[in-house]
């Protein structure tokens, strides 16, 4: 059953099924259109941003950069961005819903908590093809993570997250885009055309479920995940920019998946979404990211300084991630021809990528579907932000648009 989406969300419709995530920028809730899908046949993510979180404004543009970004998204391991709206407090955007849960909860369900080398090359060539994708629209991903990868209903996977993203060729290709770092922010284009939503048979969430903070880069959940949280340093101004290629001097992205010239504070490019692509290789192979260090100090000092130690004898997969996490980027795989030179290597050798889409048996399906969740009911989330402010006043309707500054999203 295929359920179309406009681009403007009506709020009023969305009930909310679960809260799915929370992170620095907003808070990831299922929902479902009562409207147009009362039985949930067709649920999806809505992300909510609260504008009282804009202070910096750094916020702000990167919620709008984000909405860009996703509006111009067309491929079958991108998300797209289903329906957009915003009010004086919340800034809100759908995009499909991912059931089968991250990478990161998918390999801390695997014995030994890594992934077999076949499901590691599947996984890792859905991702070359996203951001070849990405960088061929000129965005640089830059917060390449096991838990931004996202597995669909399908077990074929989706990139998500794209605040820190931004964008690296010439103003003239990216009219519509206002990257965050510069001043010109404009409201997202609608869709290029109605989404529509397929119908989706969920048998099992492997989502974990309420998470404790532990410092400021991981979180571990009940089941004893960890689970990093981005190491967000405020940009710095641009340097050794050029009017044809621009190279991006922030400073952001996760501090083990950082590459050696963000961390030395050169301009950097989209080779460093090739130098995370080693880092996720490498921690989907054994378990653990290759320059962790006791502290961020020790971590970005291993970056700089440490060679991957690898165990056993050196294979493919093994040359590979050495390849990627070549220290100099202009030496590193992907620098000179992007991701063709990645898809060449032996690791892929006999790799289908015209195929990979059709893949009916991915290494992992979600299993279980969210028929019990809906039938408990839900909360309109207009009633659920609502909650969520100071008692309201005796003078309230339903009708006014009646959300203060101040509420903050918490899971109920
Ligand atoms: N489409 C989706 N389907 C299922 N779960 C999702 C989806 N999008 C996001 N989530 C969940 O919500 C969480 C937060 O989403 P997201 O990373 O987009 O928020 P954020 O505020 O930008 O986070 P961060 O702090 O990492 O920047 C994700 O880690 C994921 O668990």
């Amino acid at each position: 059953m295929d359920i179309p989406i406009s681009s403007s969300l009506t709020l009023n419709n969305l009930r909310v099924i679960k809260v799915l995530g929370k992170g620095a920028m907003g808070t990831v809730f299922l929902v479902h259109d009562m409207f147009h899908d009362p039985s949930a046949l067709s649920p999806f993510a809505l992300k909510a941003v609260e504008k009282s979180n804009f202070s910096s404004n750094a916020i702000h543009r990167r919620a709008r950069w984000e909405t860009t970004v996703l509006s111009r998204l067309q491929h079958p391991f991108l998300p797209t961005l289903l329906g957009f709206t915003e009010n004086s407090d919340f800034l809100c955007y759908a995009v499909p819903y991912c059931p089968g849960g991250d990478l990161n909860v998918l390999r801390y369900s695997q014995s030994d908590h890594v992934f077999s080398p076949t499901a590691i090359r599947f996984y890792i060539a859905e991702i070359v093809l996203a951001l070849e994708h990405l960088h061929s629209l000129g965005i640089a991903y830059r917060d390449l993570k096991p838990e931004n990868v996202l597995v669909q209903q399908s077990g074929h996977v989706t990139l998500t997250d794209f605040d820190l993203s931004t964008s690296l060729t010439p103003k003239k290709n990216l009219e519509f885009y206002s990257d965050p770092e510069n001043d010109n922010l404009q409201p997202p284009p609608p869709p290029a055309q109605p989404q529509t939503f397929k119908f989706r048979q969920f048998a099992k969430f492997i989502l974990p479920n309420k998470t404790k903070y532990i410092s400021n880069t991981a979180t571990i959940t009940r089941n004893g995940l960890r689970k990093v949280k981005s190491a967000r340093v405020s940009p710095v101004s641009r340097r050794n920019r050029s009017s044809f290629y621009e190279r991006s001097n922030s400073f952001v992205g996760t501090e083990e998946y950082v590459a050696p010239e963000i961390v030395r504070g050169e301009g950097h490019e989209f080779s460093v979404d090739w130098w995370a692509l080693g880092i996720l290789c490498y921690e989907m192979l054994y378990g653990t990211t290759p320059f962790k260090g006791k502290n961020r100090k020790e971590t970005f000092r291993r970056i700089l300084m440490a060679e991957p130690e690898f165990i056993g004898k050196k294979n493919d997969l093994a040359d590979l991630i050495g390849k990627l996490l070549e220290k100099d980027p202009t030496r590193r795989l992907g620098y000179r021809r992007g991701a063709s030179e990645i898809k060449e290597h032996e690791f892929f050798q006999g790799m289908r990528w015209d195929l990979l889409t059709e893949v009916v048996r991915p290494p992992f399906l979600p299993l279980r579907d969210v028929t019990e969740e809906v039938k408990k009911g839900g909360i309109n989330i207009t009633e659920y932000f609502q909650k969520l402010k100071a008692p309201p006043s005796p003078l309230w309707s339903p009708s006014h648009d009646e959300w203060t500054n101040n509420v903050s999203l918490t899971e109920f």
